[in-house]
């Protein structure tokens, strides 16, 4: 006996023949139409088990015909494949209220086992996403590494599952956490974010959970914490790999037992707070280092969504420039367009920014240009004065670093909001920079100090020092 009767809709007879292959040999009984006609007769009829239907059909569009579909036979699954493959179309099929979305082109392997998914689980009622603003879409990018995390972030925004976003700097981690907040169930309640990299080390489980009046020298008022101030919606934990080890046993325990308390508090305060955090730290390694606990990594690994590179999704390239230019004329700078030699200059450059390092360089074109086109010549220029390796020395004007440093002490500000950082942040913030500069330096001289001492141009001494009041781990390791 077949295991389920599947309708599928496709104006592709080709697509229609393999898919009707591909579940015959999986067991299931199938039946195609070219038409979404055709398929509401039948669907009417009470015939099949669920649907499969590509999104544009010469009748109707599918995405019109879904909400008919639920209403009439909310039970009946309805998987929707589609070639347009960008986050509205991801958003819009679940909102709909289809089983799962498929971009074309996908694995039959995949395909059978969506269905079987489908046809597992036992039926629950759709919930409906309202985007307020389906125009304002923050999401570029139609690779099929972006159309990966569309999908899962379609199924995501419908959940409250803690997630853990990762992937290098700038590749988009903070907008994928806002836009699985205004999409998701838990959009009318607040977004917070906390960067754990921006407060000091002291700081962050008072931030954190907040609070009590004289809970420490200093605490002269009760302190709101982020928990108490994401009440209801989400909270976005940034850079959690730099998470203190006092701090990830208390966020564990919110994690397992859903209340807290304040610093200097003692009655527990009950929290109802969806968790995404993100690193572009190896938190694995960091676990085998003593620095991350690894019960709290699988705690808030549920759902792991790892944000791939710029360079590993170079077609989007031209989709982005082109969005941050309509964002540059948003904000005044003169309409430009690109030529197509730029867009693929830009596409053998290897993007260590990732999305963000894109985005200031259209900035830039886009301002210092005259020209109401972007050349190949330009896109070469910009390329050839942000690539010139950091400590050239004739490198003087700021560079990478100076912008990142930047960019840091911007969030570090904004995370003490009116108030002012404590005292000692000279030191502090070298320190910041110290630590990376010193372990790079060991790590390419393999551990020789005398060697890296030579190379920072520091005294052997002071390099010795330094290692060890910054807590350096040195290994030595063959050739070093
Ligand atoms: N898919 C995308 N479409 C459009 N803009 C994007 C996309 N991804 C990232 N951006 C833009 O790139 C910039 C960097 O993104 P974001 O701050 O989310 O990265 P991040 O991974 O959180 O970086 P970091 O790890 O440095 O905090 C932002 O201005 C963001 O708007």
């Amino acid at each position: 006996m077949a295991k389920g009767n599947i309708l599928i809709a496709d104006d592709d007879a080709a697509i229609r023949t393999v898919l009707n292959q591909a579940l015959a040999r999986a067991g299931y009984s199938p039946r195609a139409t070219g038409n979404a006609s055709t398929l509401w007769r039948w669907i009417s009829q009470g015939e099949g088990d669920l649907v499969i239907t590509d999104v544009l059909m010469p009748d109707e569009n599918a995405f019109e015909l879904i909400p008919r579909v639920k209403k009439l036979r909310p039970e009946l699954p309805v998987i929707v494949m589609s070639a347009q493959n960008t986050f509205m179309t991801a958003i819009t099929a679940t909102e709909r209220g289809a089983y799962e979305y498929l971009p074309k082109p996908f694995d039959l392997n995949e395909l059978v086992a969506v269905v079987g998914r489908a046809l597992a689980e036992p039926r629950k009622k759709s919930q409906r996403l309202t985007p307020d603003d389906n125009e304002g879409m923050p999401l570029i990018g139609r690779s099929p590494a972006m159309q990966d995390i569309y999908r899962v972030l379609a199924r995501l925004t419908q959940t409250d599952l803690t997630v853990m976003i990762t992937g290098e700097s700038g590749t988009g981690k903070e907008l994928v956490a806002r836009a699985l907040h205004e999409f998701g169930k838990r959009k009318t309640g607040p977004f917070v974010a906390i960067n754990m990299a921006a407060i000091p080390r002291e700081l962050i489980e008072s931030e954190l959970f907040g609070h009590e009046k004289g809970a420490f020298t200093g605490a002269q008022n009760r302190h709101i914490g982020r928990f108490e101030q994401a009440e209801g919606g989400t909270l976005f934990l940034d850079e959690i790999g730099d998470m203190p080890m006092e701090a990830q046993t208390r966020l564990l325990r919110v994690l397992q037992e859903g209340e807290y308390t304040t610093v200097g508090g003692r009655t527990p305060i009950r929290t109802n707070v969806r968790i995404i955090a993100a690193t572009n730290r190896d938190l694995k390694q960091q676990i085998d280092q003593g620095f991350f606990r690894e019960d709290l990594y699988y705690r808030l690994n549920v759902v792991p969504l790892r944000l791939p590179p710029l360079r590993e999704r170079l077609e989007d390239i031209s989709d982005l420039v082109r969005h941050f230019l309509a964002i540059a004329e948003k904000e005044g700078l003169p309409p430009k367009s690109v030529e197509p030699g730029a867009i693929e200059r830009l596409k053998r450059y290897h993007w260590p920014g990732n999305i963000r390092e894109l985005e200031n360089l259209v900035r830039r074109l886009s301002a210092i240009y005259a020209q109401d086109i972007i050349t190949t010549d330009m896109v070469e220029a910009e390329l050839a004065s942000t690539t010139r390796p950091a400590f050239d020395n004739q490198a003087e004007q700021p560079g990478d670093l100076s912008e990142s440093v930047e960019r840091f002490l911007n969030d570090y500000f904004m995370g003490f909001g009116q108030e002012l950082p404590p005292p000692g942040l000279y030191n502090r913030i070298l320190k910041k920079v110290e630590f990376p500069l010193i372990t790079a330096a060991i790590t390419a001289t393999r551990g020789n100090q005398i060697r890296a001492a030579d190379l920072l141009g520091l005294n052997r001494n002071t390099l010795r020092k330094k290692i060890r009041d910054l807590g350096i781990k040195v290994i030595r390791s063959p050739g070093g």
